[in-house]
């Protein structure tokens, strides 16, 4: 029998990812779009804050265990904004274009080696709304800014994200490629590797 997870998340571009990443993992991950959930506001100040406000808010209307994912970049030049605040930098909420334009004009003539950047995605999973001991993983993928938009994958933040490890924008990487060494690939390898070893430890 598959377990139910709700998928606590609204952003299709992550959704996508999700349903790549545990397509065979005999987990049936469903988008809290399903559910006619709500979605939760954002008030926490740290993205662990808000997975755990995302998660424990699909729990409570769905009454199912949820997995939350809050995600952004962080840029050093700019102190580490947009970070949490990633997908409402240039004002309105989950406007990719609008975001990668503020991010490229504030970084304008900012040399190479100054440009270090990179994406979080912290997941949180819950197994129930008063669990009272959520479970947190954390991911990080390096990378820079670029100085203009490359590549046509992905969403958000892709197009000018340079990978150094890939010589390409992460919005030019095969999305098989990028579901390998992202940061949500890498906290979602966290959480598979604690799903297993719960399995192990707790059998019945
Ligand atoms: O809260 P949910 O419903 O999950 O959807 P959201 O889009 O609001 O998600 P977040 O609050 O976690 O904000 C994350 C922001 O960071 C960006 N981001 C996160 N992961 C990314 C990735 O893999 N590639 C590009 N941008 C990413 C994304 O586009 C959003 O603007
Ligand atoms: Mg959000």
């Amino acid at each position: 029998m598959s377990k139910t997870i709700v998928l606590a998340s609204n952003n299709a571009g992550k959704i996508k990812e999700f349903n790549a990443l545990l397509g065979d993992m005999g987990i049936d991950v469903k988008p809290q779009s399903e559910f006619n959930v709500e979605e939760a506001e954002e008030t926490g100040l740290s993205f662990i804050e808000n997975a755990i406000l995302k998660a424990r808010n699909a729990c409570a209307h769905t009454g199912l265990p949820a997995l939350a994912d809050d995600s952004g970049i962080e840029v050093d030049y700019l102190d580490g904004a947009p970070g949490i605040y990633s997908a409402r930098f240039a004002g309105d909420h989950g406007n990719n274009e609008a975001n990668n334009t503020l991010l490229l004009d504030k970084l304008d003539g900012v040399p190479e080696l100054k440009r270090s950047a990179r994406f979080h995605c912290v997941l949180a999973y819950m197994r129930h709304k008063e669990d009272p001991t959520p479970q947190v993983f954390h991911g990080v993928w390096e990378g820079r800014i670029l100085t203009s938009t490359e590549g046509q994958e992905g969403f958000g933040y892709d197009p000018v994200f340079y990978v150094p490890e890939c010589a390409c924008s992460a919005a030019s990487l095969p999305k098989e490629v990028k579901n390998q060494i992202s940061h949500r690939a890498k906290a979602l390898k966290q959480l598979l590797a604690s799903f297993q070893q719960t399995q192990q430890d707790r059998p019945f």
